[in-house]
């Protein structure tokens, strides 16, 4: 990742779009503190990624690239843990724990381990945990990939609801995700951010329109 520069409103969500290998994934990594830049500084609600990782890590609800679940432990223990984490109450927490595996058609695998549920179905518990408690922001590194249309809508539903009460920053390699999700978009390839604007001042600039 090289010269990358780039700045995110609240409650907004910014696509990061690129191709494999564009540098999406450590842009993501410094952002949560994963992996330290060699130079140059992020911030995220005013506090340094690197120096205040402890503080920031709190308002952070982190959906990795490839899922990172306990295979021993079901849908609702990972939700009760999750939202331990963000110290929910226990009512609050059951019930935004029901709120989201409901949202995202995950009510009938509650009590299922995550070890034994489908590729769509552990990507869609990663997205429901980086969501409890209601993060301030909100990283996710291609939520929708292996997800079929119809949940593929359903965590698209869920996000546009979810940014009234966080910032999302999301990356993925899917020019259709970006124009329907994203306040703004940034189009990364080889390291560098290549431009950033909202779809129509994108599409302004660089669309050709169709022909028919
Ligand atoms: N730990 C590492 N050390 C050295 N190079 C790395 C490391 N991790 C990734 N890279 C390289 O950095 C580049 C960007 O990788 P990155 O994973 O950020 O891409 P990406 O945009 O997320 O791609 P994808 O869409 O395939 O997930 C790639 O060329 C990759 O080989």
């Amino acid at each position: 990742v090289d010269q990358l520069s780039s700045q995110v409103e609240d409650n907004t969500i910014f696509c990061l779009l690129g191709h494999n290998g564009a540098g999406k994934t450590t842009s993501m990594s410094i952002m949560t503190g994963g992996l330290l830049p060699d130079s140059g500084w992020a911030t995220i609600a005013g506090q340094d990624v690197v120096r205040d990782k402890a503080k920031i890590r709190k308002s952070l609800g982190v959906c990795p690239q490839f899922d990172v679940l306990y295979s021993e432990l079901s849908c609702w223990e990972h939700m009760l843990l999750y939202g331990g984490m963000q110290a929910m109450e226990h009512q609050q927490c059951e019930e935004e724990a029901r709120r989201l595996l409901s949202c995202l058609s995950l009510s009938s695998k509650a009590h299922q381990r995550a070890g034994y549920l489908s590729g769509g179905q552990q990507r869609r518990l990663s997205l429901a945990v980086a969501l409890i408690g209601d993060p301030k922001i909100v990283l996710l590194d291609e939520p929708t990939t292996g997800l079929d249309p119809d949940n593929r809508r359903k965590v698209w539903k869920l996000l546009q609801a979810q940014k009234q009460k966080s910032t999302i920053i999301l990356t993925t390699h899917s020019m259709e995700e970006a124009d329907l999700l994203a306040d703004t978009i940034g189009v990364m390839s080889k390291g560098k951010m290549q431009v950033q604007g909202t779809s129509l001042e994108l599409k302004q600039a660089f669309g050709t329109g169709y022909i028919l």
